[in-house]
């Protein structure tokens, strides 16, 4: 059994800087974590993966051949991709066999891929069969999004269509969270808008922006929407700011919860410590509305304030290790010998 994370997300949520800050979290912590880049588009890729789609397949050669835009290449990428799936599998069973590797794939950004097209969704079930892994879709959503009701509904019916697109346990999150203070004041506190109870209360705020934008029937239209989604009953929401050690252990803990992990991850990972640690913990209570809006500059300053601290303790340690460096040795030995006037060899 092996374990991964589907990273999901429109464009610029966040995404590879996630894949990127994860990969060096479960570094810290003694994780054999990978990343694989499913993205046939992203040539700049902020990390080192393990498997890069653009080996099979890029949207240029698509592009060109096919006379496509950058979404149909995409969409024609993918489709192609599952056809000829074979040699990618046999990479991803390498990693997660041999290398007992946890892996985290960092998905494209056009969202029909996961509330529309089965692509992609076709891999991951063939991958799940195959290799006996174990998902969790981490599915970042901009913070930005909740400074418009109307468009913070919106997010919501596509957090809900991908949840049952992919029918896989999925963790919505409300990425770059360090900047919402920055986006001016809200009506509600952030709690309101990460547990997705009582939508009822934004209508008023919904048909206010309606009537200064788009029209009464477009507020009808978001009312119904959000009606819908509070039948489900299925969407809410993580915080994550990427630099924030709190919040991606909070995430960490509740992905590991969503595959799986954190009942079975014995054979895999190495990370015996995390997995001690968090074991019998349940998520910690996080008062986001304190940490993010109401006191972020004390929580920042204290950050900030630990971060030196560990900078000074590494810097102590790296001068202890010059005491161990065998030129230094050698040079003191070599004044010693001078003083005493001896001919000593170590
Ligand atoms: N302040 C802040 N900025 C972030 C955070 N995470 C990502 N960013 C920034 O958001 C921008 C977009 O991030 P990417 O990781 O490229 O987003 P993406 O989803 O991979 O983008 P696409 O590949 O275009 O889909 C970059 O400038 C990042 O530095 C965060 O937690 N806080």
């Amino acid at each position: 059994m092996s374990f991964a994370q589907i990273v999901i997300g429109p464009p610029g949520s966040g995404k590879s800087t996630y894949c990127n800050g994860t990969s060096q979290f479960f570094n810290a912590i003694g994780r054999h974590g990978q990343i694989v880049n499913m993205d046939p588009a992203n040539d700049a890729l902020p990390y080192p993966c393990a498997v890069d789609i653009r080996d099979f397949i890029t949207i240029e050669e698509i592009m060109q051949e096919q006379q496509l835009g950058p979404n149909g290449g995409l969409m024609y990428a993918m489709e192609s991709l599952d056809k000829s799936i074979d040699l990618f599998i046999l990479q991803i069973k390498s990693l997660v066999q041999e290398e007992k590797a946890y892996l985290v794939f960092d998905c494209p950004g056009q969202v029909e891929l996961f509330t529309h097209h089965s692509s992609l969704f076709k891999i991951f079930k063939r991958l799940e069969k195959e290799l006996d892994m174990r998902f969790c879709v981490v599915n970042l959503i901009d913070c930005y999004y909740l400074t418009s009701p109307s468009q913070y509904i919106s997010i919501l019916l596509l957090a809900l269509r991908s949840m049952l697109m992919m029918d896989l346990p999925q963790i919505n999150v409300f990425s770059k969270i360090d900047m919402i203070k920055s986006y001016g004041e809200l009506p509600f506190n952030l709690d309101f808008y990460t547990e997705v109870q009582d939508l009822d209360y934004l209508l008023p705020y919904v048909e206010k922006e309606s009537n200064s934008v788009m029209g009464k029937r477009y507020a009808k239209l978001t009312e119904t929407i959000s009606e819908m989604v509070a039948d489900f009953n299925l969407v809410s929401f993580e915080v994550l700011a990427v630099d924030d050690k709190e919040s991606m252990i909070n995430l960490q803990l509740s992905v590991d919860k969503a595959n799986g992990y954190i009942f079975g991850a014995s054979e895999v990972g190495g990370d015996t410590v995390w997995a001690e640690a968090t074991r019998d913990q349940g998520l910690r209570e996080n008062n986001i509305q304190d940490r993010w809006i109401d006191n972020k500059e004390l929580y920042d300053k204290a950050e900030q304030k630990r971060r030196e601290e560990i900078e000074k303790d590494r810097e102590m340690q790296e001068k202890e290790i010059d005491v161990d460096n065998e030129d230094e040795w050698d040079r003191a030995l070599k004044d010693w010998e001078e003083k005493q006037g001896t001919d000593y060899v170590r």
